[in-house]
């Protein structure tokens, strides 16, 4: 790839025709698991999902969407938004944020870049911020990284440290952040042994502290702001695992929602607001949650919220969180390799009208428009690609009836594409980013339900491991076009090529294998 004789003109496949509308339709959080009360799926009336499933078995079959085949670094690393709409938008797999985190720590290199080379500058005199999810959850951060990132900062000359944190509860259980506390308080007094001046300054649960995206709600990121920046909160406490502990009490409480607080010492005085000289690291890898937060840190002018003081920090990212923004202009770990030839730039070459309804993760980071109900009327364009959010966004609150309501919701919605689709004499890929609705309990190694100490069942708002279903069909599908039987392993990447398949287009070469083949007699 990249060499001059690429050519950006895609083959014409030998079997499939040119022309036809392909609409892919991306489940949110639909993932294949077994049929019992905790799979809202199954419990769902799904009629429209179910007839692909019974109804051909040659069109129906299920892709792996988590771990090594999106490019995290294990098979225990559950899929998500982020990876999965890149595996199924870049065809290919890219070693994502989690794992280039993982080496740059691992060899060391992260302290030799130039990101760490500038917040550096501000050891000597000022103090290192660390902001981000506390979390083992490996979607937005992991807490390992957090501990190597401590650990080798303080090697490496920061002698006070401040930890901003924001509690998960939505890829972990509810309640494991008092764990999360618990252990980093304990490396922070290590820390201290050696002389190192550490300790939590602030927090708030994810969703109501600093982690919004697409610029939903700015007062999440001016409540993360005003904790941090200005060490002011309504919640004060002298220790972070009493502010967890106790904010938690409160009538219906959870991590993903604590308030913001500030830790303060014997005289009422926050321990580490954000001052001018210090240096800032957010150190959640995934960008979309961080994007808003870099903004206020990054921006001269501003003009979301108002800061109140915009203190002279030098900050970085972990990655950097907008490759077109340039955003954050420092970082501590080198992007992946450029992530071009998507299927969206490829089949956009082929003056195909597109319309994006997903996110950017699908176009390897790009911009795309937002996602809207123009499905119907846009349906005559050649591709149109929609994201249907239901079960994953329900999925995160835990709450079982409501998952079951938006399955139902997300399989009419799946139905009505189709009776456009039908209209139009199209075409229709159906799959999913990755599990969440199908499964909403923790289990054990024996794939039991686990109880809490009260007896009940701990529910799961986290992701899963879980495989999820791919179909095709539609009147415009050839009549032999069929899964192949020989792919076995395979995984979101694939469904590039197998959209390109369907749109009369040969994939590129380095793309994963097709899902399809096209039998000549039926
Ligand atoms: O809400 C989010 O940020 C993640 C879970 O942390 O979900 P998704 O990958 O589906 O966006
Ligand atoms: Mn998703
Ligand atoms: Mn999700």
């Amino acid at each position: 790839m990249g060499s001059s004789d690429f050519s950006w003109k895609l083959k014409d496949h030998p079997k499939l025709a040119k022309g036809k509308t392909v609409a892919v339709v991306v489940l949110d959080g639909w993932g294949e698991a077994n049929p019992n009360q905790y799979n809202c799926i199954h419990v769902a009336d799904t009629p429209t999902m179910d007839s692909l499933k019974n109804g051909a078995p040659e069109r129906w079959r299920l892709v792996k969407a988590h771990g090594t085949a999106v490019g995290l670094p294990s098979d225990d690393d559950m899929g998500n938004s982020e990876v999965g709409h890149n595996a199924l938008g870049a065809g290919r797999i890219y070693a994502q944020g989690a794992k280039l985190v993982d080496t740059a720590l691992e060899t060391g290199k992260i302290y030799e870049g130039e990101g760490f080379e500038y917040i550096k500058q501000s050891f000597e005199d000022g103090t290192l911020h660390l902001i981000g999810l506390l979390s083992d959850g490996g979607v937005h951060s992991r807490f390992d990284q957090l501990q190597l990132l401590l650990k080798g900062a303080s090697e490496h000359g920061a002698k006070r440290i401040r930890v901003h944190i924001l509690t998960d509860g939505r890829d972990v259980v509810d309640g494991s952040s008092v764990g999360f506390v618990e252990s980093l308080e304990n490396d922070l007094a290590k820390l201290c042994e050696k002389d190192v001046d550490a300790k939590i300054a602030s927090g708030g649960g994810r969703m109501y502290v600093t982690m919004d995206r697409y610029e939903n709600d700015w007062d999440v990121v001016k409540r993360g702001w005003d904790a941090q920046v200005l060490g002011e909160a309504p919640h004060k406490f002298k220790s972070a695992l009493e502010a967890v502990k106790k904010l938690r009490e409160s009538p219906g409480a959870n991590d993903q929602f604590l308030p913001p607080f500030v830790i303060v010492d014997d005289n009422g005085k926050a321990v580490g607001p954000i001052l001018d000289g210090d240096a800032i690291v957010t150190f959640n890898f995934r960008a979309d949650r961080m994007v808003m937060l870099a903004k206020a840190l990054e921006y001269d002018k501003f003009d979301k919220f108002d800061r109140v003081r915009y203190p002279k920090i030098r900050y970085a990212g972990m990655l950097q969180y907008d490759g077109e923004l340039k955003l954050p202009s420092h970082y501590l770990v080198s992007p992946p390799e450029n992530i071009w030839c998507t299927t969206v730039s490829v089949l956009c070459m082929q003056a195909m009208k597109l319309l994006n309804l997903v996110t950017s993760h699908f176009s390897g980071m790009g911009t795309d428009p937002d996602v809207s109900t123009r499905i119907w009327k846009n349906i005559l364009k050649s591709q149109v690609r929609v994201n249907l959010p239901n079960g994953d966004m329900v999925g995160h609150t835990g709450d079982v009836q409501a998952t079951i309501v938006a399955c139902k919701a997300a399989d009419e919605a799946v139905k009505m594409i189709f009776d456009a689709i039908e209209q139009v004499g199209g075409i229709y890929v159906v799959t999913a980013d990755h599990g969440n609705a199908e499964d909403m309990v923790k289990r054990n190694k024996k794939g039991e339900p686990l109880l809490d100490k009260d007896g009940n069942v701990q529910i799961l708002t986290s992701h899963t491991l879980q495989p999820v279903p791919i179909a095709i069909g539609g009147p415009g599908l050839a009549p032999g076009a069929r899964f192949r039987q020989d792919l076995f392993g395979a995984g979101l990447a694939n469904v590039a090529a197998t959209v390109m398949n369907l749109h009369g287009f040969e994939a590129l070469s380095d793309y994963e294998p097709t899902l399809i083949e096209v039998a000549d007699k039926q």
